[in-house]
């Protein structure tokens, strides 16, 4: 009975709030226009046609309806939708003192991470002092330092692939996390820590996806219900739980990361990481060590299934495409030959550089962005944008316009190669790369770790394809398993379903190479 009377009340609570955003729900101001967008109803909005999943499919439909900038309202939210790079820009780099804010997620960042999570946090004194630190460690010239780990780690991973490709997904995961530990705490694992770690790792970020969902819990539409005491309101201890797991998985990191620093007496000498940063300029970053923990640890999150995902759909690519493989081929082994691929040869292979960017344009990893928020009342070519709007730079639409990307469902990287193309960029010793790319987000909230990413994805795909060809899987029979041209996860971070390829050696000889590098034998 208590149980019904409790419900009872929360659904008429929940009635209230919703109705109270709609009749306090911001007027436009004479003279300017609403944006275009779907009418949906009074108080609901459009939240019967919004999906559950991949709703930056639906963001599209919208916008070939209403335009590169629209707004939908769902549940008393302003939702502005910009599908346009130049808009984007205008609005979340060129007017970032507006734009740089996250929407309130209860759950995810109030009641999980306790205000920690860098990526959910609000446009804040902590968000500003977390970034500036990750920043110290994650630029190109403080990377360089990290080198001969990346290209290790990519020999590893290319010799354990060529060994049993049906874990590529673990494989290509285990790579980003042993970089990113490397980078951030300057943490090596041994191999039979490794599986440990990773276990802890993609627990931590299910729980980001999952707690970050839009929908997936009540307390983010009524952040009232998060002062409900724990034995009415279940999600409190779940949330309890799940904090506990990741604050001490990510104190741990940062507690040994600091004995070990203190430690070792060649410091000098070895590659700065993140942790040392810290460690001996400790007063000057006005974190605590529970922001330090996070910061970190959102780091390290961001960094865990991104390049992994990306590298994914590289494989996809070059099923579906082997021309497209044999062209990286030629060129590694015109400008590599017989000697592992390194970062010198950057300018060199402007090939491998177009199929990446052209692989995290044909399948971005983020294809909806990660939300903004308006802090003021904004106008844009006289429509009105009010304070609280949620505004979505969807990479999904972004990457699809034809003017920009002619034939845009083809996976065609010659558009970064060729000057009869809208994207070509010169000198090709430079160009393509991931530079103020928006598959890396706009603004002061760009992706803090996209030159570590950049250098990743250069770095594997170079050594797969000095060493290996992907390969179509055929079954018994002798038939070719087909694989799906878009089959991908749901959620944020996304990458394709699990899907059947060969890796096949190229080469005896570069795999002794190899081998002999990476002191396996
Ligand atoms: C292919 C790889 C990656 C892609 C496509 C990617 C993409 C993105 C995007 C789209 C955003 C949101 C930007 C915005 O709000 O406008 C973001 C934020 C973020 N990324 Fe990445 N990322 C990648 C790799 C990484 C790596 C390697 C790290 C860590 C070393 C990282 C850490 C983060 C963090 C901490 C944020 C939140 C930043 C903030 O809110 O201020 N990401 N990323």
């Amino acid at each position: 009975m208590l149980s019904v009377c409790v419900l009872a009340a929360l659904a008429i609570a929940a009635s209230m709030w919703r109705l109270r955003l709609f009749i306090t729900a911001r007027k436009t101001p004479g003279g300017l226009k609403d944006l275009p967008g779907p009418k949906g109803y009074p108080i609901i909005g459009s939240i019967l046609e919004f999906p559950k999943t991949f709703s930056y499919h639906k963001f599209k439909d919208w916008s070939d309806k209403y335009g590169p900038i629209f707004q939908v309202k769902i549940l008393g939210t302003t939702h502005v939708v910009i599908s346009d790079v130049e808009i984007a820009n205008d609005l979340l780099a060129l007017r970032g003192s507006c734009y740089s804010d996250r929407p309130r997620i209860v759950m995810l960042h109030e009641l999980v991470s306790r205000y920690g999570n860098l990526g959910s946090s609000p446009q804040n004194e902590y968000w500003k002092n977390g970034r500036k630190f990750s920043s110290t460690t994650l630029s190109s010239n403080a990377l360089e330092q990290w080198s001969a780990v990346q290209v290790n780690q990519a020999a590893r991973l290319v010799y354990d692939l060529v060994s049993d490709v049906s874990k590529y997904e673990y494989l290509f995961e285990r790579y980003s996390a042993t970089v990113a530990l490397r980078v951030l705490y300057n943490k090596s694992l041994s191999r039979w820590e490794e599986k440990e770690h990773l276990d802890k790792i993609a627990a931590i970020v299910r729980t980001l996806e999952r707690t970050g969902a839009p929908g997936a819990y009540l307390v983010d539409f009524m952040p009232l219900l998060k002062y409900l005491p724990s034995w009415l309101a279940p999600f409190k201890a779940e949330a309890n739980r799940l904090h506990e797991f990741e604050y001490s998985y990510f104190r741990n990191l940062l507690v040994e990361g600091q004995q070990h620093f203190r430690s070792e007496n060649d410091n000098a000498k070895r590659p700065q990481a993140l942790i040392q940063a810290y460690v001996s300029n400790k007063g000057s970053w006005n974190l605590s060590d529970f922001e330090i923990a996070y910061v970190m640890g959102t780091l390290l999150e961001g960094g865990s299934g991104t390049t992994s995902s990306a590298m994914q759909s590289y494989c996809l690519a070059m099923w579906h495409y082997p021309d497209w493989q044999k062209k990286v081929q030629d060129e590694i082994d015109r400008v590599v030959g017989d000697r592992l691929p390194s970062f010198d040869d950057w300018p060199d292979l402007p090939t491998v550089r177009a199929v990446m960017k052209e692989t995290i344009r044909w399948r971005p990893v983020v294809p909806g962005g990660i939300p903004h928020r308006a802090t003021k009342d904004d106008t844009y070519n006289g429509f009105f944008i009010p304070e609280g709007a949620t505004v979505h730079a969807n990479q999904y639409a972004m990457f699809k316009n034809e003017a920009t990307y002619p034939d845009a469902e083809a996976f065609n990287p010659e558009r970064w190669l060729n000057p009869n193309y809208p994207t070509y960029q010169e000198p090709l010793t430079q160009y393509p790369n991931l530079k103020r790319f928006p598959a890396f987000g706009f603004g002061r909230r760009i992706c803090p770790g996209l030159v570590l990413a950049e250098r990743s994805l250069f770095i594997e795909i170079s050594m797969l394809m000095w060493l290996c060809s992907v390969r179509k899987k055929v079954d018994e029979e002798g038939q070719v398993i087909p694989v799906p041209w878009y089959d991908y996860k749901p959620g944020n971070n996304t990458g394709p379903n699990r899907f059947d390829f060969e890796v096949e050696v190229r080469d005896e000889q570069r795999l002794q190479i190899l081998t002999n590098v990476v002191g396996i034998s």
